[in-house]
């Protein structure tokens, strides 16, 4: 069924109320009235919040970017967006009221354009679940409370009706912007975490900007030199402190605010050795950062410079400081979007007139003025409606965090008191200021009908550095500045300095020129001054005509306790103001409606606008970061490949090195070792054979016989261990050589390397331990008797003749025990007869005894010297000295070379290891690489089509002009 949706607009009109009655209840009756007579309504009542209103088809509210899902049947928009008092979010104990009343509304009524609405079933549907849960509420009385600005509702007709349509659709379309900004910062915050995170692990390159780029700008405004002739600023876009401001169309034109040079330019490989750096990684940024702009101050060292020296990882942590910065920033931004309500913080120089310019807003004598420094506290003018329509001060304690239902966090003063409550700093920090304004909604800015506003007066920005430093930063929290200057003494260090960083951050500040009435050559004072604002801010001096207004606040006529100036009230300035000029008053006047434009109709860019330009500006950073790294990796990943190409080939060149080296010293050990063994061998043995034929023992005679046997035992072993020495002198001497041979290899493979060491070698060192010269425990060669006889000679004994063999036999027989002297006997007593050999017995045994004597005598030197050398033979063969010393010296050389050996082993081991670690290095730095590479490709990717998206939010294409222009008129 159709009906005429202005009329049902104008009739059913929705408010919010503070009651705490159940709201189903009482919603219901009015509601399903609603229902039954405009079938393509739907309100719906949502936790005490948010109520609803639906009406269809979508071509009345031109939904042009609302995703479809199932609750988007109908075209809607929330109650807080609709115009209404007091309509806060944050107020939980807000109630929603809807009152429906027919005052003969007749749908199809005479004079409404065609059929806005057609209901289909869907929507028959959707109005059967009207009402849901909600919170408790209060129906007041039925009767109409116009909660829509009577702007939009004055008139009748199509006046009315079109101009009710379009603010509801630029409330539509505010909301879809804040929304879609909203989900934008989550969707940067998300991004700037992940690059937070990948920093720590992969230290993000801070780009080199180009030398084509502008020379470094002064990060602060200019100086008071320029005042009067307008003032010289430098190129505006490099100077950016929290940089919401989109680069200008020229700046881009000339290439500024373009992160990137965009000329295609392949990036040499690093393996071809060319001296051109590759893209990005030379002069290929052209600008600095915006946000993420290092700002390092060190003497006349260039921020740049300064931090193409600074290490890495030290960059990189100066990285993490600033993305931590634009986090902390992107919450505040959102907080500001979500937040329904708009902050106007009026500031300026002292006494410029910021007190009574708020109260010339308010038409109320309500905050102090007076010729010396009077507001030291913040004053925040909130509508009395929030505070359950009581006037008064709370007047929050340093420390305290305000809350509204706890009367522990402030104290309540009545209005009066602010006079004496704005010059004591020391004790609070902020008044809140409830106040009642019963001016009409388009006349009140405070009670205005479309959004909660405060008023926030701060203290003059020269009182002293610690309430300058405060405005400063307050000024991050608000949505809409408005600079109060005075017109006698224009803009201070200060007042720049300010306008400068809030433009930045809010692109458009409002500026009031106030005292203007004190100016006499006016065209010259505001022309002075828009050139200076130009300079400060160049998008307000554009729309300077809306945003810039020379006015004389104390010419505005006031009443003393709100409400109309017509109130009644003595107050003293009355009788001076309304002697009002009346150009001051249109002046005034128009002050006044801009403002509201620019606050209340115009959100979309005093709240919007500054999120996306700062949105736009940390993704432009973020693009370049995000690219300028990726070609970083690039190069990384292509240099440590070619590293790890390099390294490879290496590796397995001194894998080989080593195996044969290691080989070669072995063997060469081997050599020299076995050649002294063999050496020793042969030695010894000869020795020990040709050991009776020691010289140099005299034989002393019969009587020293065995002193002499004595001696000579030891002439021999002297022999020998004379012997062993030359052997150990020669292993000395081949140990030397083949130690030298090992020094050799090693300084061939290592000279000047850290892995090897040149050593010295003493020989002297070798074959200390004298005890294992000569094995005198195992040899002893103890003389015997028998070692003066030679009884086994038989050659000799027959030598002899048969008639000394008696007497050998004898003699031999009185000496010994030889079995050859029974057969000898046995044989002449068979050959002589018994009875002959009693007649010779005697004188043989004579003959014999003589013989022994003289051969005892003559052989004695002879056959000790044999006798004992053969007995040494034996005992060192029983212990196998040879061999023993043999194996002794050798070993000996083996220790000894080993050493060196060793070292050379070591030596090569440490390389190898070395070079696998390069290698597993290069490996693993590879992969992270290659891991960095896909991380910022995909940043540079997502960061410039985040950009691109952004970018596109038409935040202000709803126009809102007619109601100006019909005011106007
Ligand atoms: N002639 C003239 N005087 C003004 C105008 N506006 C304010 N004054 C006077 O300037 C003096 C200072 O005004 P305030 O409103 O207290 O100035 P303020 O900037 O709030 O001062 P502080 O908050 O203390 O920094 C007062 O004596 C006002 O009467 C104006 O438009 N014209």
């Amino acid at each position: 069924m159709p009906f005429e949706y202005p009329s049902f607009a104008s009739r059913f009109s929705i408010h919010y109320t503070k009651t705490r009655e159940p709201a189903r209840t009482q919603l219901e009756p009015a509601f399903s009235e609603a229902k039954h007579k405009y079938p393509g309504v739907c309100v719906r009542v949502y936790h005490n919040r948010i109520a609803r209103v639906c009406v269809s088809p979508e071509s009345v509210f031109r939904h042009r970017h609302r995703p479809p899902s199932s609750d988007m049947s109908s075209s809607y928009f929330d109650i807080d967006d609709l115009p209404g008092p007091s309509n806060r979010r944050s107020n939980k104990n807000r109630e929603i009221y809807i009152a429906a009343a027919d005052s003969g509304l007749v749908p199809g009524a005479p004079g409404v354009p065609g059929e806005l609405v057609q209901v289909g079933q869907g929507q028959e549907q959707e109005g059967k679940e009207h009402i849901q849960e909600g919170e408790p509420s209060n129906l007041m009385s039925p009767g109409i409370v116009p909660s829509m600005p009577n702007i939009f509702m004055n008139g009748a007709g199509d006046d009315a009706t079109q101009r009710l349509l379009q603010f509801q659709n630029q409330q539509l379309h505010y909301n879809e912007n804040r929304t879609a900004l909203g989900r934008a910062i989550t969707t940067v915050m998300a991004m700037l975490k992940e690059l937070q995170a990948k920093n720590h692990v992969w230290p993000a390159h801070y780009p080199r900007f180009g030398r084509s780029a502008p020379p470094e700008l002064p990060s602060t405004p200019p100086a008071e030199a320029d005042e009067d002739e307008g003032i010289d600023l430098p190129d505006r876009p490099n100077l950016r402190r929290a940089a919401t401001e989109v680069p200008s169309a020229s700046a881009r034109a000339n290439g500024k605010g373009k992160a990137i040079d965009e000329t295609p330019q392949t990036p040499p490989s690093p393996a071809s050795g060319s001296d051109v750096p590759p893209r990005l990684m030379s002069s290929e940024l052209l600008h600095e950062f915006n946000v993420l702009k290092l700002d390092l101050k060190l003497g006349t060292v260039s921020p740049a410079q300064l931090v193409q020296s600074l290490e890495k990882t030290a960059v990189a942590s100066l990285l993490d400081g600033k993305i931590a910065q634009a986090l902390k920033h992107l919450l505040s931004l959102r907080e500001r979007i979500e937040d329904t309500a708009s902050k106007v913080l009026i500031t300026g120089d002292l006494n410029a007139g910021k007190s009574t310019f708020c109260n010339a807003l308010l038409r109320r004598n309500l905050l102090p003025e007076d010729q010396q420094p009077c507001t030291n506290v913040f004053c925040e003018v909130l509508d009395a409606q929030i505070n359950n329509g009581v006037e008064e001060v709370h007047a929050i304690p340093h420390g305290s965090t305000y809350s509204i239902k706890d009367e522990r966090t402030y104290d309540v003063f009545p209005l009066d008191a602010l006079e004496r409550l704005a010059v004591s700093p020391e004790t609070y920090v902020l008044l809140k200021v409830y106040i009642e304004d019963k001016r009409p909604a388009e006349e009140s800015l405070l009670r205005n009908g479309v959004v909660d506003i405060a008023l926030i007066d701060a203290p003059g920005l020269n009182m002293d550095s610690m309430q300058t430093t405060a405005v400063f930063a307050r000024q991050e929290e608000i949505d809409v500045v408005v600079f109060v200057v005075s017109a006698e003494n224009h803009f201070t260090l200060s007042a720049k300095e300010f306008i400068w960083n809030a433009a930045h951050e809010k692109a458009f500040i409002f500026i009031v020129v106030n005292r203007f009435d004190n100016i006499k050559d006016k065209g010259r004072c505001s022309r002075l001054i828009l050139e200076q604002v130009s300079k400060l801010s160049p998008q307000t001096y554009d729309d300077a005509e809306d945003l810039v207004h020379f006015v004389s606040s104390n010419k505005v006529p006031i009443g003393s306790s709100g409400g109309s100036p017509d109130d009644d009230g003595d107050d003293d300035n009355n009788n001076d103001r309304n002697n009002n000029d009346d150009d001051d008053l249109a002046d005034f006047d128009r002050l006044e409606r801009c403002l509201r434009n620019f606050v209340l109709e115009k959100r979309a860019i005093s709240k919007l606008a500054p999120a996306k330009t700062y949105l736009l500006n940390l993704l432009g950073d973020v693009e370049a970061l995000g690219s300028y790294n990726e070609d970083v990796s690039r190069s990384e990943v292509a240099r440590l490949k070619s590293e790890l190409e390099q390294i490879a080939p290496v590796y397995e060149s001194t894998l080989a090195s080593s195996v044969a080296v290691s080989e070669e010293a072995d063997a060469g050990i081997e050599k020299t070792v076995s050649s002294v063994y063999e050496h020793t061998r042969f030695k010894l043995e000869d020795v020990i054979k040709n050991i009776s034929d020691v010289k140099h023992v005299e034989y002393p005679g019969l009587l020293f016989v065995y002193s002499y046997a004595s001696d000579m035992r030891d002439a021999m072993l002297v022999t020998l261990q004379q012997s062993v020495l030359e052997c150990e002198e020669f292993a000395r001497k081949k140990t030397t050589s083949g130690f030298n041979v090992l020094k050799g290899m090693g300084l061939q493979h290592f000279q000047g390397t850290p892995y090897y060491t040149e050593k010295v070698f003493n020989s002297s060192m070798m074959f200390s331990r004298k005890k294992d010269l000569l094995a005198r425990g195992s040899v002893s060669a103890d003389i015997e008797l028998a070692d003066f006889f030679e009884l086994d000679q038989s050659e000799k004994l027959s030598s002899m003749g048969m008639s000394l063999t008696l007497a050998t036999v004898a003699g031999t027989g009185a000496f010994g025990v030889p079995t050859t002297f029974y057969s000898s006997l046995a044989s002449t007593t068979s050959a002589i007869g018994f009875r002959n050999l009693k007649n010779w017995i005697m004188p043989a045994l004579t003959v014999a005894l003589f013989a022994g004597v003289v051969y005892f005598v003559r052989e004695v030197p002879n056959v000790v010297p044999r006798k004992i050398a053969k007995k040494l033979h034996r005992e060192l063969v029983a212990v196998d000295y040879v061999h023993a010393n043999a194996e002794r010296i050798a070993s000996e050389c083996r220790k000894v070379l080993k050493f060196p050996s060793e070292d050379l082993r070591r030596a090569f081991q440490a390389m190898l290891d070395e070079q696998a670690t390069q290698k597993s290095d290069r490996t693993r730095q590879i992969a992270q690489a290659e891991d960095a590479l896909r991380y910022f490709a995909r940043v540079h990717k997502e960061a410039a089509n985040n950009r691109v998206m952004i970018s596109k939010f038409d935040l202000e294409s709803v126009p809102v002009e007619s109601e100006l222009a019909a005011r106007e008129e």
